[in-house]
């Protein structure tokens, strides 16, 4: 377990921002979100859901499951770990150097995959821990790709399962990531960096909390501010994919998590991705009378091979940016 030096404190705390009121919310069910939808993406690459179909009692079980999980002894939860890249990981994230203080369990969205690597730690159960890793995320990736559907209707895309079809594939690259942020009090008034500022690399990710703060997005100005927790709501980033497809219209969001001085911070994330030999490239649809590309093309599995090499703050996308002519 990685202990965190007065140094690493240091360098990892920060004052944390009031919280902001204009989240975009949007009504799923109301049929004029698939034009709120595009310009939550343009404006913020962010933005939250109500009325998106997922039953209650998913949210419920797993997040008992997971609250279980994580209150289980440190040496029942390292028998899943470290995560290469699946599987129980403490305050160390990915394989680079970065820290937070957060612990997690990192899964593929392949079932079988999961069952038999983790089969020995989900109690004398594991089918509970199965079953409800396996409801929740199906429950959320068709909302996912709802979604991604209203998208392409307000993109004025003709097939509106461009977006949608990458998540459906037998063959999508899809991760699921379960973080426990414990209470911690923050040094001299600042609170602690429990997961730093990064851009997901997928197409579209869904969040969700156990209703606590400490999620924040940088605005496109550079300010960061704080998200209001919301429990009946699903919180949607935009990622690196997505920005590529739409050739930069949408923007893939800047965000982190600071840690609560009082409560646990329990959060569950879906991220939706291509499968390892999709090309990614802007969609030609998309693109406006002599408008450039932004990006060169790459496959997912050259994207993520490039990703796993950095550090969650880099830019990743800057190595397949296209250098404009003069
Ligand atoms: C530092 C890293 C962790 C990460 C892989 C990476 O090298 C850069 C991207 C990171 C990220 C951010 C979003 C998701 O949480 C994640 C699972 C992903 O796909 O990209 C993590 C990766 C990770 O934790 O392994
Ligand atoms: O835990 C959270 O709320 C967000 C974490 C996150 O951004 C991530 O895991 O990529
Ligand atoms: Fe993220």
């Amino acid at each position: 377990m990685v202990v965190l030096s007065k140094q690493a404190i240091d360098h990892f705390s920060l004052i944390t921002p009031t919280f902001f009121p204009g989240v975009p919310l949007i009504d799923l069910s109301k049929p004029d979100s698939k034009n709120l939808l595009v310009k939550a993406c343009e404006e913020f690459g962010f933005f939250k859901v109500i009325n998106h179909g997922v039953p209650t009692e998913f949210i419920t079980n797993l997040e008992t499951e997971a609250i279980k999980f994580f209150s289980s002894p440190l040496s029942k939860k390292e028998k899943a770990g470290p995560p290469s890249p699946f599987g129980y990981g403490n305050k160390s994230i990915g394989q680079n150097g970065d820290i937070g203080w957060v612990e997690y369990l990192l899964l593929t969205t392949n079932p079988e995959f999961n069952y038999q690597r983790f089969a020995s730690i989900f109690g004398e159960n594991p089918e509970i821990f199965r079953s409800a890793v396996n409801e929740y995320v199906s429950a959320v990736k068709s909302m996912a790709c709802e979604i991604l559907g209203l998208l392409s209707d307000g993109l004025k895309i003709q097939h509106r399962n461009v977006f949608s079809k990458l998540l459906m594939d037998e063959q999508s690259d899809s991760v699921f990531r379960m973080n426990h942020y414990p209470p911690c009090q923050g040094v001299d008034g600042r609170d602690l960096i429990g997961f730093g500022e990064h851009t997901d690399p997928q197409i579209i990710s869904v969040l969700r909390s156990n209703n606590t703060s400490g999620l924040q997005i940088s605005l496109r100005d550079g300010h960061w501010i704080s998200v209001p927790p919301d429990q009946d709501s699903f919180f949607i980033n935009v990622g690196n994919s997505l920005q590529v497809m739409t050739n930069g219209r949408f923007k893939s969001v800047r965000h982190r998590v600071v840690t609560n001085s009082s409560k646990s911070r329990v959060s569950m994330i879906y991220f939706g991705g291509p499968p390892l030999s999709e090309k990614i490239a802007p969609l030609p649809s998309l693109m406006k009378g002599e408008e450039d590309s932004l990006y060169k093309e790459f496959t997912w599995f050259e994207y993520k091979r490039s990703a796993h090499k950095s550090r969650l703050s880099d830019n990743r996308l800057v190595l397949f940016e296209k250098i404009a002519a003069s």
